[in-house]
């Protein structure tokens, strides 16, 4: 039996909001680990990872916090790396999406080195592939998914040792519905996978997923790098970025069952947790139940 890592991030320090550095905490509260090992899982909580606080600073040449943003990337990365070399599954609690750069890139590392294709499903109102010229909050939450395709300075794209970290067509994103307006143009000259809202209204989430998880076998390594904005906030205000539209609570579970599925989920990153948004920690026990489906809780006996 796979043994999971949990793995804090607390900090915000690629977001324009504060308080996704309560995020790690709010989901202990909510119980993560208990509920994880009530269906058999071994899981570790690892504990919280530090880095340097957030000095609260405007954005220069486009980037807010850039060295900071880059300082706990790199503990990230290395806290990931060495959890996977452990043969065990990390669970990154974050913190903001900007620490998907650390996560991913040492994922894209761990797969190189072992020969595994790798898939990533990025889950999130977002499609965070700003760079510092096309971003209109200097965030470097905005911009993981360019940094990861090789694209911004190298403090960034360089993390897990190769530029690019991924080529696009390892990346599927899902629930998107605020794009800004240059970054379209990145996605459309990238060629990302886009399944957007106007895609899951037309086709429904089961579809959708089939989709998104096509090509998978016993190969693949699947990291999935979900921003809980991906949920409706009418379900889960507890986000810094909130944006209305978004997948309902049942659309959720249908997604993160499917994905369950496949047998090959092998990292995860949970982010944007943020608890000052929250109402009565809500939206982490939401997350928790997600992420017991996501490792296949399921009314059935399979
Ligand atoms: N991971 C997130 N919540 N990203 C929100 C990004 C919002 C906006 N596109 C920006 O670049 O500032
Ligand atoms: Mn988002
Ligand atoms: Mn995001």
């Amino acid at each position: 039996m796979k043994q999971l890592r949990l793995i804090g991030a607390p900090t915000d320090i690629g977001a324009g909001r504060r308080g996704a550095s309560m995020g790690p905490e709010a989901l202990r509260v909510a119980n993560l680990q208990q509920a994880l090992q009530q269906h058999g899982l071994n899981v570790t909580d690892g504990g919280d990872l530090s880095g340097p606080a957030n000095p609260q600073q405007g954005p220069v040449d486009g980037f807010r916090h850039l060295e900071q943003v880059v300082a706990w990337n790199r503990s990230v990365h290395e806290a990931v790396h060495a959890t996977l070399q452990q043969g065990q599954l990390p669970v990154l609690l974050g913190g903001d999406h900007a620490l998907a750069i650390g996560s991913i890139a040492a994922v894209a590392q761990y797969c190189r080195e072992q020969g595994k294709k790798l898939l990533v499903l990025w889950l999130d109102a977002h499609a965070d592939a700003n760079t510092n010229t096309s971003t209109p909050t200097g965030n470097i939450h905005g911009m993981p998914v360019t940094s990861l395709l090789g694209i911004g300075p190298d403090q960034l794209t360089s993390i897990g040792g190769k530029v690019p970290a991924l080529q696009p067509d390892a990346i599927r994103q899902i629930g998107i519905r605020s794009v800004d307006r240059e970054e379209k143009q990145h996605l459309h000259e990238l060629g990302l996978r886009v399944y957007d809202m106007r895609h899951i209204d037309e086709h429904g989430m089961r579809v959708t997923m089939e989709q998104a998880l096509s090509g998978i076998d016993a190969d693949t390594h699947l990291h999935v790098s979900f921003d809980i904005d991906f949920l409706d906030p009418a379900v889960a205000p507890g986000v810094g970025t909130a944006v209305p539209g978004g997948p309902t609570y049942r659309e959720t579970q249908l997604c993160m069952e499917m994905i369950a599925d496949t047998g090959r989920l092998a990292s995860l990153d949970v982010m944007e947790l943020n608890p000052a948004c929250d109402v009565r920690n809500q939206t982490a026990e939401l997350v928790v139940e997600l992420v017991e489906s996501l490792f296949g809780k399921s009314t059935l006996i399979r």
